[in-house]
């Protein structure tokens, strides 16, 4: 079942987990202090296995009808350029499964071990889609990729468009506050604003303030919809 949705009421209390301060700044920009009562953001550290833990925590401590991980991301090409922002509608564990030396990357699911796919609500997707189109952000629907290391090849790049063709982003910590979010049967979001191309690593091109502005941007609108 899935635990959603559009409730919409001014009693929703929701979780906003990003990886670090930067991030969780630019969101809490976007909010504003209005929203101070309904929206806690809070920082889920870098990577997966930090993100389950600590929304977990936070799941088990107070009360939240949705949990959202947001932050800064790598984009795929063509689908998201630097300044864009990516609502997922898939969130993908990329990289947890077995290499094996006849068939390349196994997932979880083909092992028999677990899902490494959990969906984010659809409502609230696609009310949020069109309410970030309409105030002029470029925004794309598409699966983003949790991974414990950053792409940072094309071989591995290409290994992951074969497997995902229509990988949208890339972020470090989406699967585990996902994961967090299932077992306290909560619906969630995971939104990228992009600051990079998933490739060879090139730090130098990270369009980081771009993308936390977009990523404040993409905050404000929050409150109207959620
Ligand atoms: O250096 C800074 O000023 C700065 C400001 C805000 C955020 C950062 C980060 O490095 C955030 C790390 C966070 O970003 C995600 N991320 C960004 N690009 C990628 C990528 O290409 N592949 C995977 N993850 C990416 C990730 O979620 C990290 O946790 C720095």
């Amino acid at each position: 079942m899935e635990a959603s949705s559009l409730n919409n009421t001014l009693s929703n209390r929701i979780l906003i987990m990003t990886a670090v301060e930067a991030e969780r700044e630019a969101v809490q920009r976007g909010l504003g202090d209005t929203a101070g009562q309904r929206f806690d953001v809070q920082l889920a550290g870098v990577g997966p296995a930090s993100a389950a833990a600590r929304t977990a925590l936070l799941l088990a401590r107070g009360s939240y009808d949705l949990v959202i991980s947001a932050g800064i991301g790598g984009g795929f090409e063509p689908h998201a350029a630097p300044g864009s922002i990516v609502l997922s509608d898939r969130i993908i564990a990329a990289d947890l499964g077995s290499g094996t030396p006849e068939h390349g990357f196994i997932s979880v699911d083909e092992l028999g071990f677990g899902s490494s796919i959990i969906l984010p609500d659809t409502a609230y997707l696609d009310r949020l889609t069109s309410v970030m189109r309409d105030a002029g952000l470029t925004v794309h629907t598409g699966p983003v990729l949790t991974v414990s290391t950053t792409t940072g090849s094309a071989e591995t790049t290409a290994a992951l468009i074969q497997r995902i063709p229509d990988a949208s982003a890339e972020g470090m910590e989406g699967f585990g506050v996902a994961e967090a979010a299932r077992l306290m049967d909560v619906p969630v979001l995971e939104i990228r604003a992009i600051s990079n191309k998933v490739g060879p690593r090139d730090r130098d091109s990270w369009r980081i303030p771009e993308a936390l502005k977009a990523l404040t941007l993409a905050s404000s609108l929050l409150p109207e919809v959620l």
